[in-house]
């Protein structure tokens, strides 16, 4: 059945330095290639051996540029994991829009989450980002506690339908879905640059979904 799903919130985070209003699409473009262009050199080289110059090469824009939309490297590096939090809410919203029950609709976000770790340079690079985030002298939100408030929300929708192990805590088992959730990501990127992530992932699902269904 349907369940209230806050998704916007946790994900919502305010950034130091806004930057100059996006007046012209041309400007909005320019913006976005640049973004992508450093998540990739983030994901490659992490924080410090990223290379403003590299990127600006790369996205065919002076430096200039970049320190007009983004000021700084810390602040661009804050808009890579701000747009890697921004694309939850809408995954989230269609996920949902299938109508599967709780369990169905918490398996099938995390499968599309895992695809998301496994192919997008962006939330490649967020996630080495947040690993070095204390080395960072930037504010980045607080890594995990998005995805374990809507995992709670799920599990509780799946209580509520008697589709949860008797006994088991939503909480509970939601920070443990989470935190094996960290580590298969981090073990696919560290040992192989998140090429088996897929695989990965459904060894460790399959063996906790049954423990969490009634
Ligand atoms: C869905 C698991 C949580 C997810 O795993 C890697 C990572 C990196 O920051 C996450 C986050 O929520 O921030």
């Amino acid at each position: 059945g349907e369940f209230d799903l806050d998704i916007e919130s946790p994900w919502r985070f305010q950034i130091a330095d806004e930057g100059p209003p996006m007046r012209q699409e041309r400007a909005r473009r320019t913006r976005q290639v640049i973004l992508n262009v450093a998540a990739m050199e983030f994901a490659a080289k992490g924080f410090r051996e990223a290379s403003l110059q590299e990127i600006a090469v790369q996205a065919e824009v002076t430096k200039g540029a970049i320190y007009h939309h983004f000021s700084s490297k810390e602040n661009l590096a804050a808009y890579v994991v701000e747009e890697h939090y921004a694309r939850w809410p809408s995954l989230v919203k269609d996920v949902k829009a299938q109508g599967l029950s709780p369990l169905g609709t918490l398996e099938l976000l995390l499968d599309r989450v895992a695809r998301a770790f496994h192919e997008e340079p962006l939330v490649q690079a967020s996630a080495r980002l947040q690993i070095e985030r204390s080395n960072l002298a930037v504010r980045l939100p607080a890594p995990f506690v998005g995805w374990t408030l809507l995992l709670t929300d799920l599990l509780r929708a799946a209580e509520s339908a008697g589709q949860l192990r008797p006994g088991l805590k939503p909480e509970a088992a939601a920070r443990a879905l989470v935190a094996a959730f960290f580590g298969v990501q981090h073990i696919a990127d560290t040992l192989n640059e998140q090429a088996d992530m897929l695989d990965r992932w459904g060894e460790v699902k399959d063996l906790m979904l049954p423990s969490i269904r009634r």
